[in-house]
């Protein structure tokens, strides 16, 4: 049986073993049902609790696909414009990359030694002095090769000698070859590399650090790339704790080391961090504050705020009224799904979007793969993150109205929901290897059910292909005989 979450244990279990989960009469094809769910289901959040009293405030939340859809289109991919070199790494090239000069730009010597003009004996003048026949001056690997130098003399095979006045004069010798240097030997010529009009690197290609070194040869200081959702977070509660063992009503931040890291996985740049406690007026100022300082910001307006916390309807949440009082457009404002079910989505004037996450961790993670993840790929020019299917290795009762999202892990092939899996906990997501969405019917042992990577995870296994399964030998009919496994074992139990 899978693990209830911490909170709600009572109701998550009263929906269990009633047995209305043998579904032979139902479901269809699991990843069609996600898309086939009704529009606007009502808000599953129980009467009684109080929520919504005193705010007079009702709405339909979204089931987890029409989530999903919403995030995405809310968005229009940011356009491409100028970044700096070092932080182009990894940007999709916008605009060729030309040479803007013949490269190299000057000829050069390759090597130590004597720019020399003529055969020798040379006498020796000044570097960079224009050069007689029978001239040589002094000069260093890249050094600009004077006006009328031929060829470059090594060091190790010049001598430098004295005439029989007494006066410096340059032969060869020690490892020199005959001729040497011949002209144009050991200099590297103007335009070898490219010449001024040549592309370097063509429009389209994900840039390397080779990439950026080249058009740092070539001159550049900035590259035309295309656009990527810049993310500021906001994190906020007064009981969070940035360092150290946190006392009995403190807790340690989990969102300031993952979150950024996440944010990159999924598309976006992350762009600083602030961290305010409570009040409604930090929220609100925060808010208001288009090019906030913090941390790691690069002093740019963000495509993206991400806060965390304030989600709920308590007096200390203060996210949808401080949306509302900037005139903010409400685009997701709850999810049928458990956990993340509080995540908002809103627009501000500005245009920048607001993802509010809850405060619970693993909540947190959740709302951010099901509604950030759509939205950042819609800014970053890609596409509705795949959601695949795998089999499930257990029996999970129906939690009519919300679809659950349950980290697994895969045992010989099947999903199996990882335990330490509460809202508040990260355990499980720690040691998943994918997050399974279980359908409101919940799912039969066996039954494939859709399922989606985690960012920095293995990919979901492709299905098995029956087409290729081994043929059967003809000595399996005796095997086949005997009594054989009745079908998908649960290996849940076996998880620690
Ligand atoms: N009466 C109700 N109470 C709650 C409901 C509900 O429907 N009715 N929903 C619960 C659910 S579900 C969630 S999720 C949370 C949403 O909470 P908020 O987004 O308002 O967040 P907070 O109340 O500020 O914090 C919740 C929880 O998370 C911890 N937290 C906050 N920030 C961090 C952090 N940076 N690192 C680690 N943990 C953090 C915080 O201490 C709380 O324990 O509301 C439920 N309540
Ligand atoms: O449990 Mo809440 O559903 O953690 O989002």
């Amino acid at each position: 049986m899978t693990e209830a979450p911490g909170r709600d244990a009572a109701s998550y279990a009263g929906q269990g073993n009633s047995g209305e989960h043998g579904h032979q009469d139902s479901p269809g094809h699991p990843l069609e049902e996600l898309q086939a769910q009704p529009q606007g289901q009502p808000d599953e959040r129980q009467p009684g609790t109080g929520e919504e009293q005193g705010h007079g405030h009702h709405h339909l939340a979204h089931t987890w696909a029409e989530a999903r859809q919403a995030a995405f289109d809310a968005a229009t991919p940011i356009p491409p414009g100028p970044v700096p070199l070092d932080q182009a790494q990894g940007r999709r090239l916008e605009q060729d990359i030309v040479a803007l000069q013949d490269m190299p730009h000057y000829a050069s010597s390759a090597m130590d030694g004597w720019a020399v003009n003529g055969s020798g004996p040379w006498i020796p003048v000044e570097a960079g002095a224009r050069l007689a026949p029978h001239q040589a001056s002094p000069i260093v690997t890249g050094g600009l090769i004077p006006p009328g130098g031929k060829g470059i003399l090594r060091s190790e095979s010049a001598v430098l000698a004295e005439d029989e006045d007494g006066l410096p004069v340059l032969e060869t010798g020690g490892t020199a070859r005959p001729g040497e240097p011949r002209n144009g030997q050991h200099v590297r010529k103007a335009g070898e590399e490219a010449l001024e009009g040549d592309v370097l690197v063509a429009a389209g290609v994900t840039l390397n650090p080779a990439h950026l070194a080249l058009a740092a040869l070539a001159g550049y200081d900035e590259l035309q790339v295309q656009g990527k959702p810049l993310v500021r977070l906001l994190l906020t509660g007064s009981e969070v704790v940035v360092h150290g063992l946190p006392a009995p009503g403190r807790v340690r931040d989990t969102f300031g080391h993952q979150l950024p890291a996440v944010v990159g996985m999924l598309g976006g740049i992350p762009g600083g961090q602030q961290r305010i406690g409570d009040s409604y007026d930090e929220w609100l100022a925060a808010l208001e504050d288009v090019v906030p300082d913090g941390p790691g910001a690069p002093g740019l307006p963000a495509d993206v705020v991400i806060t965390t916390g304030g989600t709920g309807r308590s007096g200390t949440d203060h996210l949808r009224r401080a949306v509302a009082e900037l005139g903010g457009r409400l685009v997701v404002d709850g999810v049928a799904m458990r956990p993340g079910h509080p995540v908002v989505l809103a627009e501000l004037p500005d245009g920048r979007f607001v993802l509010g996450l809850p405060g619970n961790p693993l909540a947190a993670m959740m709302a951010l793969f099901t509604v950030g993840a759509p939205l950042l790929a819609a800014l970053g020019h890609g596409t509705l993150p795949e959601v695949q299917e795998v089999p499930s290795g257990t029996l999970i009762d129906p939690d009519p109205g919300r679809t659950r999202l349950m980290p697994f892990r895969l045992v010989y092939g099947m999903a199996s929901p990882a335990q330490h899996a509460g809202p508040g906990m990260m355990r499980g997501l720690a040691a998943a290897d994918g997050v399974m969405v279980v359908p409101p019917h919940g799912v039969q042992l066996g039954e494939q059910v859709p399922a989606f990577a985690l960012p920095w995870g293995p990919p979901i296994p492709a299905p098995a292909d029956p087409a290729k399964a081994k043929p059967r030998s003809s000595r399996t009919s005796r095997t086949a005989a005997k009594p054989g496994p009745a079908g998908p074992v649960d290996w849940s139990a076996l998880l620690g």
